[in-house]
């Protein structure tokens, strides 16, 4: 904990309690900025601050993550020099190595020591951001539940693909490479990756399955950050759905198809729909899942489904809440990562909250995932609407 003195001078304050993480401590990283609150109480600030944001009939308690050891994915930024590279963030334009940050899965900080040998033995020079030279952004990687890892190399150009491919066989010996990839980002931008994505190692799939949920991650597919928090996600979700026993299911902005599998069953048709198509195929692909625009995608097929799952970005679901609100969808289950978007979302549609839990995706920050089953308020019957596109088509 730091205390403030005139001049905005901080000092570390002996007396208080230290955190167990040593670069929060030393003031290198404040990422985690609830560490010195009791996760008790973290916990206790997301459950009321989402009680004030979203009204809901019946708040469930919230999930608790584990503290520590639970981010499966890690974008360490690569700085300083090909002798000693730094692994972590940049901090004042300079690098400061994060390697025993306490959120990562221990697979992923173990892989560090190897990595650090991988650059300097094939003299990977590190972009420096003020001067703009070197080649090597960041290292994006991915662990899975199973112990594995999936190696993303950011560069900035194309040259150093060939001497990083032709060593990772070295790679592959010192940590549990599955999946090895470069990412081309030339520009001098704040971008995590870029567009062009070169396979190099292994089977470009990695295994990302949740106990009987079969999930495959493609190196730019999106997968939930927190592994233990998402499973339970999926299956709170899947068993919120089997109490109303959907007969036909849409997960919108379906990623790898973690709702979407959670809830596939002989007796229901499930579709889920993705912006990405790496994301799709490494769901499975046709004819479950579908690549497209949610919304555009929803308004094209002239039916609706008993239960619509929706999981969007930050920003909600944009007009896809006036195209429900018109419908006759009443129900829908909507995961968000912004609840302040979701709340808004789900008054236009003229729904109400159900029911709705906090997952602790992103313990000691403001982030946190919510679950809420929403469903059309009384008064509020699209047939009833105007503009009742449902009714206008016919069905
Ligand atoms: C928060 S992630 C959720 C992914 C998935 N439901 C999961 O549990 O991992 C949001 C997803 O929405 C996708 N997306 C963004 N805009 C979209 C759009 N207009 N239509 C369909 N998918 C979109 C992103 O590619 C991303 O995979």
């Amino acid at each position: 904990m730091l205390i403030r003195l005139r001049y905005d001078v901080a000092v570390p304050d002996q007396s208080a309690p230290l955190t167990p993480c040593h670069y929060f401590n030393e003031g290198l990283c404040r990422s985690c900025t609830h560490l010195a609150t009791p996760y008790e109480e973290q916990l206790a600030q997301k459950q009321s601050f989402s009680e004030t944001i979203l009204e809901c009939d019946s708040w469930l308690p919230p999930v608790a993550s584990a503290e520590f050891g639970f981010r499966n994915k890690a974008k360490i930024i690569i700085a300083g020099t090909v002798a000693e590279p730094t692994l972590g963030i940049l901090r004042n334009g300079a690098g400061q190595d994060l390697r025993d940050c306490l959120l990562y899965n221990p697979i992923i900080t173990e892989a560090h020591e190897p990595l650090t040998e991988f650059i300097t033995r094939n003299k990977l020079t590190p972009y420096s951001v003020p001067e703009r030279t070197g080649e090597l952004k960041s290292i994006i990687v991915t662990a899975s539940p199973h112990g594995r890892l999936m190696v993303r190399f950011v560069l900035r150009s194309p040259d150093f693909v060939e001497r990083i491919s032709s060593d990772l066989d070295w790679l592959a010996e010192h940590l549990p490479l599955d999946v090895a990839s470069a990412n081309i980002l030339p520009e001098h931008v704040a971008l995590p990756e870029g567009p062009t994505e070169i396979h190099l190692f292994g089977d470009p799939l990695l295994d990302m399955s949740l106990g009987p949920l079969d999930l495959r991650l493609r190196p730019q597919g999106f997968f939930q950050t927190n592994t233990e928090i998402t499973r339970v996600l999926y299956a709170t979700a899947a068993a919120w759905a089997d109490e109303v026993d959907p007969s036909s299911v849409w997960d919108l902005y379906c990623g790898v198809g973690g709702f979407a599998k959670s809830m596939a069953a002989p007796w229901r048709t499930v579709t889920g729909v993705e912006l990405s198509e790496e994301a799709v195929i490494a769901a499975g692909g046709a004819p479950l899942f579908v690549a497209g625009d949610a919304g555009q995608w929803a308004r094209e097929q002239g039916t609706v489904p008993d239960l619509l799952v929706v999981n969007p970005p930050r920003r909600g679901i944009g007009d896809l809440a006036e195209w429900i609100r018109d419908s006759s969808i009443d129900r829908v289950l909507y995961s968000s990562c912004n609840l302040v978007s979701a709340a808004k979302d789900i008054e236009i549609m003229g729904f109400k909250a159900e029911r709705a839990q906090v997952f602790d995706m992103f313990p000691h920050t403001d982030h946190l995932e919510c679950l809420i089953m929403a469903v059309r308020e009384a008064g509020q019957q699209a047939s009833d609407h105007p503009n009742n596109s449902a009714t206008a088509n016919g069905f």
